[in-house]
C-alpha cells in the first residue's frame, strides 16, 4: 500500500467467458457494492466479445469494464484488431496494454506497447501498462535491469498517475501458483517507484503500481500490505466471484 493511493483490484479474464459468465460479473458486482467498495476500486477486463454486455450488466455501479489490448490506431485495415476508441464505445474505462501474454504470443516490443498506451488516453481510457522479467531472467539476476529497461520503454513521457497505472507482473508467476517473497515484491516495487520518476516525475509517487501473478484470496493480504503494491492484476482468480471478492475483501483489515 502506499498512503494517499486507492487501491484497485483488476481482473483480466483473459481469453476466457462467454454469454454464460455475466452471471458471475453480476455476483462480482453485487458482492462488491456495500462492502470492499469502501476500500478499494474494482475493475474486470472481459474478452472485446463480452465488453458491451459486461458495461450493461456492471451499470453505473463501482465495478469498472476494460479491455484487454487494443490496436495504436484508430481505424482502418487491420483485421481482427480492436481500437481504442471501440473499447470505449463498448463500455471500457480502462484497458490492459503489453500484457506478457501479448509480449510473448504476439510479439510486442516495448515500443509498440507505448503507442498503445497513448492510443489508449486517446480514446479516454486509462492504460495499465504492464512489465515483468522472466524465470531466466530472473536467474540470471536481471530482474531489476529488465524492468527499468520496460518502464524506460513502454511508458510515454507524459504519462500521469490518472491515464495510466503500471503492473508487474513477474512472468513465471503468472498463472503458475507461485509468487515472489514478499522481499523480493517490495523490492520490485520500490524499484519501479523510482524509475517511474525518470519518465513520469512528480506524477509517480501518485501512480498506482499493481501486483499480478497468482493473487489468490490466500495471499492477497499478504501481498496488498506490501509497500508500493497499490492493487492487484488478477486472472485466474478473476473468473469466479468468490476469489475475486475474496481478494478485494483483503483491503477490509489492511
Ligand atoms: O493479468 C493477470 C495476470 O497475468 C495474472 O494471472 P494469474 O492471476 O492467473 O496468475
Amino acid at each position: 500500500m502506499t498512503p494517499g493511493i486507492r487501491p484497485l483490484v483488476a481482473g483480466n479474464w483473459k481469453m476466457n467467458g462467454t454469454s454464460s459468465a455475466l452471471a458471475e460479473l453480476a455476483a462480482i458486482a453485487e458482492g462488491f457494492s456495500g462492502g470492499p467498495e469502501a476500500n478499494v476500486d474494482a475493475l474486470i477486463c472481459v474478452p472485446a466479445t463480452l465488453l458491451s454486455r459486461a458495461s450493461n450488466t456492471l451499470g453505473s455501479g463501482m465495478v469498472k469494464a476494460g479491455g484487454q489490448d487494443c490496436h495504436a490506431k484508430e481505424s482502418g485495415a487491420h483485421t481482427g484488431d480492436v481500437s481504442s476508441e471501440m473499447l470505449k464505445d463498448a463500455g471500457a474505462a480502462y484497458v490492459i496494454v503489453g500484457h506478457s501474454e501479448r509480449r510473448t504470443d504476439h510479439a510486442e516490443t516495448d515500443d509498440v506497447v507505448r503507442s498503445k498506451a497513448v492510443a489508449a488516453w486517446r480514446a479516454g481510457l486509462v492504460a495499465i501498462i504492464c512489465f515483468g522479467e522472466t524465470e531466466a531472467e530472473r536467474r540470471a539476476g536481471k530482474t531489476l535491469e529488465v524492468l527499468s529497461r520496460q518502464i524506460a520503454g513502454s511508458i510515454p513521457n507524459d504519462a500521469t498517475a490518472e491515464n495510466t497505472i503500471v503492473a508487474y507482473e513477474p512472468v513465471w508467476a503468472i498463472g503458475s501458483g507461485l509468487t515472489p517473497s514478499v522481499a523480493d515484491v517490495a523490492e520490485a516495487h520500490a524499484h519501479i517507484r523510482s524509475e517511474l520518476k525518470k519518465v513520469m516525475a512528480g506524477q509517480a509517487a501518485k501512480t498506482r503500481i499493481l501486483y499480478g501473478g497468482s493473487v489468490k484470496p490466500a495471499n492477497a493480504k499478504e501481498l496488498m500490505a506490501v509497500e508500493n503494491v497499490d492493487g492487484a492484476l488478477v486472472g485466474g482468480a478473476s473468473l469466479k466471484a468468490s476469489d475475486f471478492l475474496g481478494i478485494a475483501e483483503a483491503y477490509r483489515t489492511l
